[in-house]
């Protein structure tokens, strides 16, 4: 038996018949050719006779895409094998794929007509089989024979329709379990069943169909290769109806990780299955889950801490396959508030920064809290956070410049202690703010204001005695996701000068607090060390003094 699998795609056919999942025959194409790209054997391109897009898609990716082999469906019917084959007509390299259901209860719910009995029935199901296979041959040598809902079926009878289809023949016998309902090791005595009772087993190739409704589809597709399977029928990210089909790509990499327990190979570009599945998406407009296996944003990425040290020290303590091989990015340490030292001193590290042993505690309290307050850390927190932390002390210990302004190497005179905002849709905001100086003295005021920061900064302009204006505030968000960072900015005037403070925080409010709080201390800080102060903030010079 051939040891190499030939690897059938049905995204563009049984996938698209998902809910919702409709491609424009441009969609289908193009992912034909990303198809071809991941170097898949067969597409399974439409259905002919449900409507002339589904034949134009057909016929355009038979004639379009170079590779794979361009399959088309047909159920037994004559009009419908006719649709299919004129669709191929003009393809190099075509299939057509015919089925009818075998299962009882398929059998009397949409063949009520075909007998009296359950035995005239099955007879009339074989014939109408036998016909359609007869009839495909007559468009290409190279047809498939489905019957559906095999999973379900009675084996005895299995076994009459597939040697008649296969006498008849069909050069592949799919078995599908169409509901999904087949546990792995049903399954395998199914394909096992069927291939003690083909004629002649090495005639035709034996193919998996299975569909995901408990989760099992590429566990049965694995255990039908068990069997003796040589054709694995499979859709880009398991879609298709219902609860899906099983995906290509854990099958793929299943058979590549573990040629060990399996011992056949499927020929696919496997860089090619994240770029097709991210393909897929957004012709479909079905997001992929984060954790979805190989191709989810997640299937690579490590935030816990214990993970994240296992994976700097030697990757494959928590990685069995290498994210570059699946077409991910390699580096995938993703900090928040599971990650550890490791983690976060290797990314600040990969930034440029060399944190000194002495800082190690403290910047790692301070990622904590934010990390408390995001669900993901970037490197624009990191930065802020480096900032923000210190100011002079990293950056000089760091080598790295700081981007604020010294506070002639002081601490800051002010020190935001708490503030409480009182909103209403009729009324003034009304805050109240709580300043702690840098002599261990603290003062409380209230104010009001039209709108939270307006009142914010009256209330701070009433704790510090240090008269100024307000030139300019300005904030924007500075960091990815729903929680991201705002950044404030705020510019005040004191005589000829200006002194700009910054803050960045996930709660804007208190981000526009900070900023304010930090333009008064470099003021306070100008009038208190130096007769003359200058420094460049943003790239602008300000000067103090004289
Ligand atoms: C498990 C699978 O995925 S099977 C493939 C499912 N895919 C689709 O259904 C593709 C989209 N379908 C369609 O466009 C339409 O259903 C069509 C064009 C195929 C048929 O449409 P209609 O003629 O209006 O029939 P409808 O879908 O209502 O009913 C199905 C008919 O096909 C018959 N039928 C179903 N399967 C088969 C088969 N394999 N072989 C022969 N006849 C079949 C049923 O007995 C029923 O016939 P009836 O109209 O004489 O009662
Ligand atoms: C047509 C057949 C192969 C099918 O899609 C199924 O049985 O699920």
């Amino acid at each position: 038996m051939s040891d190499s699998i030939t690897i059938f795609d049905t995204t563009l056919r049984d996938g698209e018949q998902a809910p919702g999942a409709s491609m424009t025959v441009p969609e289908k194409v193009h992912i034909a050719h990303k198809l071809a790209d991941l170097n898949v054997d067969v597409i399974e391109a439409g259905f002919p006779i449900s409507s002339p897009a589904q034949t134009e898609a057909v016929t355009r990716i038979a004639t379009e895409v170079d590779g794979p082999v361009t399959c088309a469906l047909a159920r037994t019917k004559e009009d419908d094998i006719d649709a299919a084959g004129e669709a191929l007509a003009d393809g190099t390299d075509t299939r057509l794929h015919t089925f009818i259901a075998t299962s009882d209860v398929h059998i009397e719910a949409k063949f009520d007509k075909l007998g009296n009995t359950m035995a005239e029935k099955r007879e009339a199901i074989i014939q109408r089989a036998v016909r359609a296979i007869e009839q495909a041959l007559t468009y290409t040598d190279n047809v498939e024979f489905s019957a559906e809902d095999a999973g379900r079926t009675d084996p005895e009878f299995l076994c009459e329709v597939v040697q008649a289809a296969a006498e008849a023949g069909a050069t592949t016998i799919n078995i599908p379990d169409t509901t999904g309902y087949c546990a792995p090791s049903e399954y395998t005595d199914l394909l096992e069943t069927v291939v003690d009772c083909l004629p002649d087993p090495d005639a035709v190739t034996l193919s998996t169909h299975c569909h995901d409704d408990l989760g099992l589809a590429t566990a049965n597709t694995l255990a039908g290769i068990r069997a003796g399977a040589r054709q694995v029928e499979c859709t880009i990210n398991g879609i298709g109806e219902r609860a899906g089909n099983a995906a290509l790509e854990e099958i793929v990499m299943a058979l590549t990780v573990r040629a060990d327990a399996f011992d056949v190979t499927a020929d696919v570009h496997t860089e090619h299955l994240t770029p097709t599945s991210q393909t897929v998406s957004a012709a479909t407009g079905f997001p992929v889950q984060p954790n979805k296996a190989i191709v989810g944003s997640n299937a690579f990425s490590h935030e816990a801490g214990i993970h994240q040290h296992g994976v700097l020290e030697e990757r494959t303590t928590y990685e069995i396959m290498s994210a570059t091989d699946v077409g991910q990015d390699a580096e995938q340490i993703r900090l928040g508030r599971h990650s550890g030292r490791h983690g976060l001193f290797n990314r600040l590290e990969a930034m440029g920064y060399a944190v000194p042993e002495g800082h190690r505690d403290a910047l790692y309290d301070r990622f904590l809290d934010l990390a408390d307050r995001k669900k993901e850390v970037f490197e624009e927190d990191l930065e802020q956070m480096m900032n923000d932390f210190g100011g002079d002390a990293v950056a000089a210990a760091t080598g790295l410049p700081d981007n604020g302004v010294a506070l002639n190497g002081g601490t800051p005179a002010y020190r935001l202690d708490q503030f409480s905002v009182h909103l209403s849709s009729d009324d003034e905001a009304k805050v109240s703010v709580r300043l702690q100086r840098d002599d261990g003295s603290a003062r409380e005021e209230q104010a009001t204001g039209e709108g939270p920061v307006d009142a914010l900064y009256r209330a701070l302009d009433h704790a510090v005695d240090a008269p100024h204006t307000l030139v300019d505030y300005s904030i924007r968000s500075i960091s990815e996701g729903a929680d991201a960072q705002g950044e404030v900015e705020v510019t005040i005037r004191y005589g000829e000068n200006q002194f700009a403070g910054t803050a960045r925080n996930t709660d804007v409010i208190r981000a526009s607090a900070e900023a304010y709080v930090d333009a008064l201390n470099r003021l306070v800080a100008a009038q208190e060390h130096a007769e003359s102060v200058e420094f460049v903030q943003n790239g602008i010079m300000h000067t103090y003094g004289e």
